[in-house]
């Protein structure tokens, strides 16, 4: 496994400034590093023979790349280029991390969540691909993480830990000539930190949803989407333990052998599936049944995350016969969009707050599937409102034919819900 193989980050990038010549600036892809001065130091590699060994053939983040899609017509198609190249590359350090993480990889935050390594890490090459491939406009990336706990006294070794695993991903990848200083590290992780809003273009970005499945082994997803004048105008979402073909049981497992589903949708071009390892991408859509007891319906793998009495009751008053697919993550918003499932429920305890980065990429991937996601009222979401999604209700998503009936569900589940008295 690249993390593990020994080549620490001082040694890699001082054995490939030795050997290298300097790059002509004209000839760099990422111009945009010009706005990040302590962002990295870059190198060419191209000679380096230690570095060439490190890299694969073919990297799939640059294969998922030449596909054509549908939305290569699109005024977005760059963004969604940059944004697949992101998301792949991101899906590669998670999968390092998922398959030997350590005690000493996790932390815990502020509000007592989880937070690894792969999280700082998907977050900074997500921030880093961008820049470098997205050269007009300025940057504004609304994102979940920051670098403060990184930076305090004690974190030495973790800040280490995550500067190695991005300079060997980037390492083994031979479309990036770069590697990245501990500044460049913090710089890049808190380059997530705009307020997004209703003007300009504002980059949402999830770098792991679903920490406590990506811990668990279970599902996860990097989920970054694209908010233009307060609108989602794309959305991708990298989801490495997902089966690509459909999840065909209640196990959430399939009869397909291939793991590492990519979703993707730009606004008016519909959502595509494809491998995180870069198959060309299929158009998909959402289940087209008219009849609850066909359908079945996805909710959070985590009881906390939303009220599974709530869901089990919308369920049941709608005539779904099914038992809930429970899974982790924006894995959820992916599997819809195909049809795997037909509805989507989510009902957090009293208090929480949605942040936009957990639904921004999701949604645009359902409603171009051909899906609606909406708050329990039957409202659009809002993205355009900062870092929060202003909503003390749920969120549903389900196909055209289905949401009346599962609007008038909620709203007989939730007014019987707020009957019951509190038990305090
Ligand atoms: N108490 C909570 N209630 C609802 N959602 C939560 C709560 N704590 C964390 N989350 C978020 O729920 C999402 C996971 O969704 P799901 O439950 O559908 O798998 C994640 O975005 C997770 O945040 P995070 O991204 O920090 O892990
Ligand atoms: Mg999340």
């Amino acid at each position: 496994m690249a993390a593990r193989v020994g080549l620490p980050q001082q040694a890699l990038l001082a054995s490939a400034l030795a050997r290298s010549p300097s790059p002509s600036p004209a000839r760099l892809p990422y111009p945009p590093l010009l706005r990040l001065p302590t962002y990295c130091r870059f190198f060419s590699a191209s000679a380096d023979a230690g570095l060439q060994n490190l890299r694969r053939r073919l990297p799939f983040a640059a294969r998922a790349m030449s596909q054509r899609s549908e939305a290569a017509g699109s005024p977005y198609a760059a963004e969604l280029a940059a944004a697949k190249k992101a998301v792949s590359l991101a899906a590669r350090l998670c999968q390092t991390v998922q398959q030997e993480i350590e005690q000493s990889d996790v932390q815990s935050k502020a509000d007592k969540s989880p937070v690894t390594v792969a999280d700082y890490g998907s977050q900074i090459l997500v921030s880093l691909v961008l820049n470098m491939e997205v050269t007009t406009g300025s940057f504004s990336m609304v994102a979940e993480e920051d670098s403060e706990d990184l930076r305090k006294d004690g974190a030495e070794e973790i800040l280490e830990r995550i500067t190695d695993l991005v300079n060997e991903t980037l390492a083994e990848d031979a479309s990036f000539n770069i590697l990245l200083s501990q500044e460049g590290i913090l710089a890049a992780i808190d380059s997530g930190k705009s307020e997004g809003g209703p003007s300009g273009r504002h980059w949402v970005l999830d770098p792991i949803d679903g920490t406590k499945g990506f811990l668990r082994g279970g599902q996860y997803a990097i989920a970054l989407a694209l908010l233009d004048e307060g609108k989602v105008v794309l959305g991708v979402l990298g989801c490495p333990n997902l089966p690509l073909s459909s999840i065909n049981n209640l196990n959430g497992s399939s009869s397909g052998d291939q793991v590492g589903a990519l979703f993707s949708a730009t606004i008016g071009c519909g959502a595509e599936v494809q491998s995180l390892d870069g198959s060309p991408p299929q158009k998909i859509s959402v289940c087209s049944t008219d009849n609850p007891v066909n359908a079945s319906f996805f909710e959070s793998y985590e009881g906390a995350h939303t009220m599974h009495d709530l869901t089990g009751s919308i369920a049941e008053k709608l005539g779904v016969q099914a038992p809930p697919v429970r899974i982790d993550s924006q894995a959820k918003y992916g599997a819809l969009a195909r049809g795997d499932g037909a509805i989507y429920l989510r009902f957090p305890y009293k208090g929480y707050r949605e942040k936009i980065w957990d639904h921004a990429a999701g949604a645009i991937v359902v409603t171009e599937a051909g899906g609606l996601v909406t708050d329990a009222s039957g409202n659009d979401l809002d993205f355009s409102k900062g870092r929060f999604l202003d909503l003390d209700t749920g969120i549903i998503a389900t196909n055209k034919q289905l949401m009346p009936s599962l609007l008038k569900a909620v709203q007989e589940a939730i007014k019987e819900k707020d009957q019951v008295p509190s038990p305090l």
